[in-house]
Formats: C-alpha cells, structure tokens, sequence
C-alpha cells in the first residue's frame, strides 16, 4: 500500500540554514496493517505524511502510494487516500452535515450522492445529533469525529492520521479511538498515523515506526520493539551494598540476563523472561547465602523502548496533572 525509496525532505529555515526533515527512508507497509509513527517533536512525522498524502514533494527520493507515485500521479493518490491533519476542526464554518457534503461534492459526488454518504458518516461516527450544528459550537472531540467523517468521505482504502486525539482529554481520545478502529475494521482500511501518546499505539497499532532525527530508527509490532530493545526487567533488593554487588557478579553470569546493573542495596537485570528469571535468580541468591529482602519483574513498556533507542530521559509533561494520573497514555517530551 505504501513504499518509499530513499524518501528525504529537507526546507530552508529563515536564517537560510538547511534543515533535513525526512533523511532517505525506505518503507514497505501492506494492505491493512495499522502503523503508529512515533518519534519527539520534529521528528519528521508530519513531513513523512505530508509526503506520503501528496500535500508536500520530496526533495529527492520517490514514495508510491496505493500503486500510484505520490509525484507523477498525484490525483490517483489523492483518490484513494483520506487525510486528517492536526488542524482541529479550523477552517470549518459550516454546519456539520454542510461539511461533509462538501467534501463529498469534491470529490465529485452528486447532491444526493454525497447528502447520503454524510448522513451515513455522520451516524457510524455518532455526530447525527449534531448534524446540523455549526463546527465552533461543536466540542475538541466532536470537531475531530467531523474532520474524520470528512477524511472517509471518499471511502479511501489508506487513512492518514497525523496526531489524532492531541488535544483532547483522555475519554474523547479513547472514544475517538473506538471510531477510527470500527471504520478501520468495517472498511478493511490500512492506517497510517502518528502520535505522542505511547499508549495508543501501543493499544492500536499492529505496527510501529520510531523516527528520530527524521530516520526510521526501529520498525516492528509493539511486543518485538519491547522484547529487542529492552527484555524484561527484574529488580531484587538485598540487605547491603556489598550484597547486591555479589549478587550483580552472579547474575552476569546467569543465562537469559542481557545487563545487570547495582545501585546502592538494588540489582537490577535486563532479562529475556523475567518470569523464569525472578525464580532464578532468587534461587542463586539462596545458594549464595544471600538474602532477597523483596522482587520484582517488570514488562517493558514503549517508554522504555524510547529511552533504549534514543538514550534520552523522557519526561511525562503532565506528571501530576489530572490528565496524568486518568491516563497512561503520556505525552511525549525529551529532555536531554
Ligand atoms: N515548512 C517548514 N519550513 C522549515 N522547516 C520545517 C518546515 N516544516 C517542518 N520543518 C522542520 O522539519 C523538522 C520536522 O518537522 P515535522 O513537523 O515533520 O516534525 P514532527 O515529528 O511532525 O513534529 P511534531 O511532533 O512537533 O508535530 C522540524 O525541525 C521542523 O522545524
């Protein structure tokens, strides 16, 4: 459905310094797999998709989008594609219903035609009540339902979602979700979207691209980017620090421990299986006359799997806000 060769973009920032957004990505994705493009901010996410959606050029390089070149046959993309951008509903001043039959007016539907495709959108994305209320007395989460039902209009097989749900509070998001997945599902559509929120794609994607620095850094279904980059982790707290640093030594000799590590009266390993390796390793400590005062295993997350790849700390912005603590889907921002 999509494949890029050395895809690369690059703009001229206003000191007339370059600035290179998307290096020489090469991408195959297939009919009807779901993919997340994860990465920091001015990763080259929306750049990736602003190309791959015809809505920017490449600079060098050549994308082919549902069979079609996303340069040369531009408009045979644009027909078989569905964009929601970041915009928010802006730009909407209609009523509801008004736009999306415009839409479908633009891509050459009859009146009645396209008056029937947005009643039927409208319904499927639970907006018929509000049919004919205009988008600014519309909520965040509502508007974003329309800019959805606007994307569908054309029943495209590919859908491009750049950062859905930011903005919205953790129930609009989840329900959002539940919308793009039934489409998804009713439709048979391949999805390409990006987002900040790791939990969504961990919850959505069958798929995920991390991008950084406008590379492809790591690709593959959510369980093989935690269980490559990170593997489990066991953590066992002993009495002293002259225990854990004997225990440290026996672990690294352990088979399954990829790292370990000690920090004051904590070891903690990097494992393949934390679930056999928790029974292991307390078993050794045992045999060493050393005592496990307390033990833990802990499953990666895409969090870890970011602070493996990119070796910086990530912060959730929103510790300790309300938001924070409803979800655990977590706003990305790096720190260096
Ligand atoms: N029109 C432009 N002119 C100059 N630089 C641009 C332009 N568009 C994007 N960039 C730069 O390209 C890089 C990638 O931007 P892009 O918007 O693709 O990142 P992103 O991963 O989508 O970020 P975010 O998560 O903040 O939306 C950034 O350094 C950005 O400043």
């Amino acid at each position: 459905m999509i494949e890029t060769n050395n895809l690369s973009r690059s703009f001229r920032a206003p000191d007339g310094e370059e600035v290179i957004a998307v290096r020489s990505i090469d991408l195959c994705i297939a009919p009807g797999e779901t993919v997340a493009v994860l990465g920091p901010n001015g990763a080259g996410k929306s750049t990736l998709m602003r190309m791959l959606s015809t809505l920017l050029p490449p600079t060098s390089g050549s994308a082919k989008v549902a069979g079609f070149d996303v340069v040369t046959q531009s408009s045979m993309v644009r027909e078989r594609i569905g964009y929601v951008g970041q915009g928010n509903g802006a730009g909407h001043t209609q009523r509801a219903i008004d736009e999306v039959v415009t839409q479908g007016r633009i891509y050459g539907l009859g009146r009645a035609a396209a008056r029937q495709r947005a009643g039927e959108l409208l319904a499927v994305l639970g907006l018929e009540q509000l049919a004919k209320r205009k988008t600014q007395a519309m909520s965040g989460g509502q508007r974003r339902r329309l800019d959805l039902a606007i994307g569908l209009v054309n029943r495209p097989p590919l859908l491009f979602l750049d950062e859905p749900t930011t903005g919205l509070d953790p129930q609009n998001r989840s329900s959002l979700w539940d919308h793009i997945l039934k489409v998804r599902q009713e439709a048979h559509m391949t999805v390409l979207f990006s987002t900040h929120y790791l939990e969504e794609a961990d919850q959505a994607a069958d798929r995920i691209i991390v991008v950084d620095h406008g590379r492809v850094i790591a690709d593959g279904p959510p369980g093989v980017l935690k269980a490559n980059h990170v593997g489990e982790r066991v953590t066992l707290d002993v009495p002293s620090t002259a225990a854990a640093e004997r225990l440290r030594l026996l672990l690294a000799q352990m088979r399954g421990v990829r790292s370990v590590g000690a920090s004051g009266c904590t070891v903690t390993a990097q494992v393949d299986d934390g679930r056999s390796a928790i029974a292991a390793a307390i078993r050794l400590a045992q045999r060493h006359s050393i005592d496990v005062v307390a033990a833990d295993a802990r499953f990666p997350t895409l969090n870890d799997v970011f602070l493996e790849l990119t070796g910086r700390s990530l912060r959730d912005a929103g510790e300790g806000s309300p938001e924070a603590v409803q979800t655990s889907g977590q706003p990305l921002e790096y720190t260096q």
